[in-house]
């Protein structure tokens, strides 16, 4: 099996072209190859597909085996990834994703180089029940979360995928380990959570640290960036245009109010090809 090992600020990936369908033991695989000791070690398998609506089709597994259903810093991987390979000759396609249908994409090339992509990401999804979530409402903003002794308030977004979005005093130093794990799983999401703490430092600029579902603690998260803005003007604390400082970089997010879609746009990076 060939594969290229990509990552979009520092949100790694294993990435597999060439194949018609997902392999049946593509669970087992992605513990495998993610394993960061006895494997390649990556965030997350990515297999590139065809597709009968897109350019291409995108699955995404994470690291403990469980398929998502969307991944920002992935689909960015992926349209570098068909631009570099000549697998596609133009600079906006599509891809296809499970949680989030065909979504355009535009890369940003400059002397044949990919310097950024522009992911329509799509309408966030709102509904308490849709995210899901267990809560049955239109909205889930600063809902309360009793989390073993402690109270926490969250907004609930999905981007095909689901999102626990919690302010905090101070997001860089907050303690993952400890809450993330516990949230990731709390029963108020029943296919579990990403889990984000965000602090807001101005209209246009939080800083994030996200616990992602079925990865734990990574660099950056891309669906996690686009939930980080739409719940932060959902909350009237920026406007919607945000810059999402993770661990990792910059992400730059829009949700734009003509057409409810939210754009992420940001970089994504070959690391090295192999051969298993
Ligand atoms: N762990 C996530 C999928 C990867 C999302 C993240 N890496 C991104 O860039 O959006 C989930 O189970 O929903």
């Amino acid at each position: 099996m060939e594969f290229v090992k990509m990552h979009g600020l520092g949100n790694d990936f294993i990435v597999v072209a060439g194949e018609q369908a997902l392999p049946d033991n593509a669970s087992e695989l992605a513990i495998e190859l993610c394993n960061r000791f006895f494997g390649i070690g990556a965030d997350g398998l990515v297999y590139i597909l065809p597709s009968e609506k897109a350019d291409f089709r995108m699955r995404i597994i994470n690291s403990d085996g469980s398929e998502a259903e969307q991944c920002g810093n992935a689909i960015r991987c992926v349209s570098k990834y068909v631009y570099d390979n000549k697998l596609i000759d133009r600079t906006d396609i599509t891809i296809e994703t499970l949680g989030a249908g065909v979504q355009p994409v535009q890369l940003n090339v400059k002397d044949g180089i990919v310097e950024t992509v522009r992911v329509d990401m799509g309408e966030p999804i709102l509904s308490g029940l849709k995210v899901p979530t267990t809560i049955d409402a239109e909205r889930v903003i600063e809902q309360r979360l009793e989390v073993e002794g402690r109270t926490f308030t969250f907004t609930a977004v999905s981007m095909g995928n689901p999102h626990c979005v919690i302010y905090v005093e101070d997001a860089v130093n907050f303690d993952l380990a400890a809450w993330g794990p516990k949230i990731e799983t709390h029963p108020t999401f029943p296919r579990k959570t990403n889990v984000e703490f965000v602090t807001v430092n101005s209209r246009s600029h939080t800083d994030m640290r996200v616990w992602e579902r079925g990865a734990g603690p990574t660099l950056a998260c891309g669906t996690g960036a686009c939930a980080t803005a739409v719940s932060s003007v959902l909350n009237g604390l920026t406007d919607r245009n945000v810059t999402v400082s993770l661990k990792g970089g910059d992400l730059f997010i829009e949700w734009n109010e003509a057409d409810n879609h939210v754009y992420m746009t940001g970089p994504a990076a070959v690391v090295f090809a192999g051969q298993l």
